[in-house]
């Protein structure tokens, strides 16, 4: 557990060390497409798959197991984008007993290793990861007895190695209700409070009671309640770097079992609204709330699909800028931009006229709280896949987790995938010779379209970072845990 890049200093010191200037980034690439015109639309990318109403798309689970794992000698294979070299050493902890045992003898032992779960937030180079690498796999559910909860609460005990999906896949066959929202996500369920996984207007902050986990600085086991977990957008402490390894985690969850046909939470995101066709604020069965998640995730590429080249990704590859209003207000008027509950002022992007100006560096842990994220007006159907943008002014409500230090200037959070496009980074874009390319279905999604390296694919990145950076000043920073590669 050291070693990896991720919202971290290194990124930003390596653009700022010198000077706060932009660079093309390669210089003698051919343009990446038009010159910026945001009102421009996006050249036609190939159409989206087609579901039925009542079809859902499946989702492929890329945490190898058991006798999976007998021949595995890269990471290429452990990680949804399937890139990066071997490994000296695996482990694999079947049971929360052997997770805690390895990684309490891993951090005495003072080596370097990586903790994985389902590999789908993780980058690691061709090289490979240079020490151990530790494999999340202990897996179960249960309801565990708890009468201090109020009525119509359960309590949900999940093991850390169990797929996030089909955890969720479980809660709405039981009439649980709280994570239909969070339906094809991809990872293991250990990993979803790590930052805090959220879409479609839920984040697992809403449900989340407490988790347990192997302590580095005890040495012990330990029960944390969530709200010690710090849990906000992207972001949590474990995020932030302290060292713990979760065993299994407890949700609180909605007992609509009793129910004829069990509702979900109100519908509260837009896109999802549009999708099911009902008014914000409504209640639907759970089972139609997963169908249509799956639905709208698929069509942006982003349920894993073992025979779609164009889900072969780690997701959002960036997150999404949080920056002050005043700076958001220099950008073009139809930049999808959302408002933020109170934030930290050190969770905000430094921006180039803020260090233009002397103000020092802060380094990135975005705060706040993402629920309802993007979709603008739900009736106003100007992008079918993505939702409306909130052209001037600042739209949305963001749900979950807050942080309640005072700050004076409002905070927006910006679409790193609308920045990406009016960047010029178009979808399906692919520099000359790469085996990675942006996504036909969402420019936020690096994909390997077969024989992709990890160098490819951080090289994609960086053009992706710098293009951005030229065109609007705001510096994207990646999701996923980065290994032995520079972005
Ligand atoms: N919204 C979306 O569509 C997407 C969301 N994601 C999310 O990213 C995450 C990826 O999950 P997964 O594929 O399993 O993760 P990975 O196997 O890619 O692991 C990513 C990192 O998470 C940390 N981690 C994983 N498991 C644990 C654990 N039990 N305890 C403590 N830390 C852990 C480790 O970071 P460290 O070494 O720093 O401790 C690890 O390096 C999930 O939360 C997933 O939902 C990913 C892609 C798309
Ligand atoms: C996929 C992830 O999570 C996703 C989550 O599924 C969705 C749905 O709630 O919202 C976030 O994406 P997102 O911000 O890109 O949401 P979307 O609704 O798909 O797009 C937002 C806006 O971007 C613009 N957009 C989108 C796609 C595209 O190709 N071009 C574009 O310009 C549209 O204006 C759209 O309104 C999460 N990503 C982050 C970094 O917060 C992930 O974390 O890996």
């Amino acid at each position: 557990m050291t070693g990896h890049t991720n919202n971290s200093g290194g990124f930003f010191a390596r653009f700022f060390a010198s000077r706060p200037e932009p660079t093309k980034y390669p210089a003698d690439l051919p343009s990446a497409g038009p010159a910026l015109d945001s009102t421009a639309e996006a050249p036609l990318a190939p159409a989206p798959p087609e579901f039925a109403a009542d079809e859902t798309p499946r989702v492929d689970s890329a945490a190898k197991t058991g006798a999976e794992l007998a021949d595995v000698t890269s990471l290429a294979e452990l990680t949804t984008m399937r890139v990066g070299g071997g490994f000296e050493r695996l482990l694999v902890a079947e049971t929360a007993a052997e997770l805690a045992e390895h990684a309490a003898a891993l951090w005495d032992s003072g080596e370097d290793w990586l903790l994985l779960g389902g590999g789908s937030n993780t980058l690691v180079s061709d090289a490979g990861y240079p020490g151990t690498v530790l494999l999340v796999r202990n897996t179960g559910i249960e309801v565990v007895p708890d009468v201090t909860l109020p009525a119509g609460k359960v309590r949900v005990r999940v093991q850390a190695g169990h797929d996030w999906d089909e955890l969720v896949a479980w809660s709405v066959q039981q009439g649980y209700a709280g994570i239909e929202m969070l339906s094809g996500i991809p990872g293991l369920a250990g990993a979803a409070p790590v930052q805090n996984i959220g879409a479609y207007g839920g984040e697992v902050a809403q449900v989340l009671d407490s988790v347990t986990w192997y302590d580095r600085d005890w040495g012990q086991v330990r029960e944390i309640a969530a709200a010690d977990l710090h849990l906000s957008y992207r972001d949590s402490i474990l995020k932030q770097g302290y060292e713990a390894v979760i065993l299994s985690l407890d949700l609180v969850l909605q007992d609509n079992s009793a129910q004829p046909e069990p509702q979900s939470q109100p519908v509260v995101f837009p896109q999802l609204a549009k999708a099911l066709e009902v008014r914000l604020g409504a209640t639907v069965p759970l089972t139609a709330v997963r169908r249509a998640v799956l639905q709208v995730r698929a069509r942006k590429g982003m349920v894993l699909n073992e025979a779609d080249h164009n889900s072969w990704s780690c997701g959002s590859f960036f997150t999404n800028p949080i920056v002050t209003e005043k700076f958001a207000r220099t950008l073009p008027a139809d930049a999808p931009r959302f408002a933020m509950q109170q934030q930290r002022e050190s969770d905000l992007v430094t921006t180039f006229e803020e260090l233009a100006a002397g103000e020092e560096l802060r380094l990135q842990g975005f705060g706040g709280a993402d629920a309802a994220g993007f979709g603008g007006a739900a009736d106003s159907g100007a992008d079918a896949d993505y939702g409306a943008a909130a052209p001037g002014g600042v739209a949305g409500a963001d749900a979950g987790a807050a942080w309640t230090e005072p700050r004076q200037e409002p905070q927006v959070k910006l679409s790193a995938a609308w920045l990406i496009e009016h960047a010029g980074v178009r979808r399906g874009f692919r520099l000359p010779g790469s085996g990675a390319a942006v996504s036909d279905f969402h420019t936020l999604a690096i994909t390997n379209r077969g024989g992709a390296s990890a160098a490819d694919v951080a090289e994609l990145a960086r053009y992706i970072v710098s293009m951005v950076q030229t065109e609007f000043g705001v510096i994207l920073v990646p999701e996923p845990n980065i290994y032995g590669l520079e972005i």
